[in-house]
């Protein structure tokens, strides 16, 4: 990294990350506390959109509160020095190592629990009125004990905002094929691809082209999951073929889905009580002079311009999420 690029407080050990937004760096903090240190490339502080997306992204991390959500420590949402310091993960995302495992899966209660875990946050988000977007592999991310976390919050907008539809091809739903609003059931019908991709080793749905997914995910059903992995709880199959019911009314929420998890790990569900995610806003919040003009703890803005039209999605060069790298 050029020194102009270089963040006060932070040292930067190595690259462990690379990103259509950013670079995404091994560092450790004035405390020599280890975090994942993400500076977006200079074409992103460009490109307006993508600007905001990154700072989106900035915003919401470091407003949320939630264990199974991907911490934000201290950032700058705008401006060349732009950076995000987040909890980092040794494993990196599903991604990075499923592909590593046999049959590109990981063991089934490994599974189940990763699963809870990210159902479990998206849960919360529902609660806070919040939808991700781009619940995928690629973002969830793993602690050495197993644990998941959520993370990516660029696309992530209050409904009672509003936001632009996104989505990445293999998780997006119907309804934001067709350019319709997402909802917290678009959030849950890709967390049943999640679902079906982690319990069976397989997404349920391919195509080699954006329009080969379209088809699929609007007009084909998929296999039984448990006709699939047979070790699959019969609640846990039937919620999460639910889940993919082409009709958003149709589909459980998440926390229906959290609590058949939790079960299937023999567990009881507990209500989750959630943190009020303004109260340690402060804590939270980079030394004042390291605040941009639209610092971290600014109220946070739908990401109008940041996220991916779904109907544009073919067109856009760098934000088509199907070009995404992954
Ligand atoms: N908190 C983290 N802990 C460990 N590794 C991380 C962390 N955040 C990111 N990474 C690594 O960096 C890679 C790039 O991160 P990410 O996908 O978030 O980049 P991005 O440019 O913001 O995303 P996008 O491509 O969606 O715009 C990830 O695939 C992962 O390997």
């Amino acid at each position: 990294m050029s020194e102009d690029r270089a963040i006060p407080g932070y040292t930067l050990h190595r690259v462990i990350g690379r990103g259509n937004t950013s670079l995404v760096w091994l560092a450790t903090d004035a405390r020599k506390q280890q975090v994942a240190l993400k500076v977006p490339h200079s074409e992103t502080l460009r490109v307006h959109e993508a600007a905001e997306r990154f700072g989106n992204e900035v915003r919401l991390t470091l407003k949320f509160k939630h264990p199974h959500v991907v911490r934000g420590h201290a950032g700058m949402a705008f401006g060349p020095k732009a950076f995000l310091a987040a909890t980092y993960y040794p494993r990196g995302a599903l991604s990075d190592f499923l592909p590593q495992l046999p049959e590109r899966r990981l063991p089934f209660l490994e599974a189940l629990r990763v699963l809870a875990d990210v159902t479990s946050a998206l849960t919360y988000l529902h609660h806070q009125g919040a939808v991700h977007q781009d619940v995928k592999t690629q973002n969830v991310y793993v602690t050495e004990d197993g644990r998941a976390a959520l993370g990516d919050l660029g696309s992530t907008y209050f409904t009672a905002q509003g936001g632009q539809t996104s989505g990445s091809p293999y998780y997006m739903s119907p309804e934001v094929y067709h350019g319709e609003s997402s909802s917290s059931a678009s959030d849950v019908y890709s967390l049943g691809i999640l679902i079906y991709e982690l319990l069976s080793g397989e997404r349920p749905y391919h195509g080699n082209t954006y329009e080969e997914l379209m088809v699929a995910h609007l007009t084909r059903f998929p296999a039984p999951l448990v006709s699939l992995n047979p070790q699959v709880p019969r609640r846990v199959a039937r919620l999460a073929e639910l889940a993919l019911a082409k009709r958003a009314h149709d589909r459980p929420s998440a926390d229906a889905l959290r609590r058949a998890l939790l079960s299937a790990l023999g567990e009881t569900p507990e209500d989750e009580v959630y943190e009020d995610p303004e109260k340690d806003e402060k804590a939270a919040a980079m030394p004042a002079r390291q605040m941009g003009r639209h610092g971290p703890l600014e109220a946070a803005r739908p990401p109008e311009a940041a996220a991916v039209p779904a109907e544009k999605a073919e067109k856009e060069s760098r934000w088509n999420p199907f070009r995404r790298k992954k």
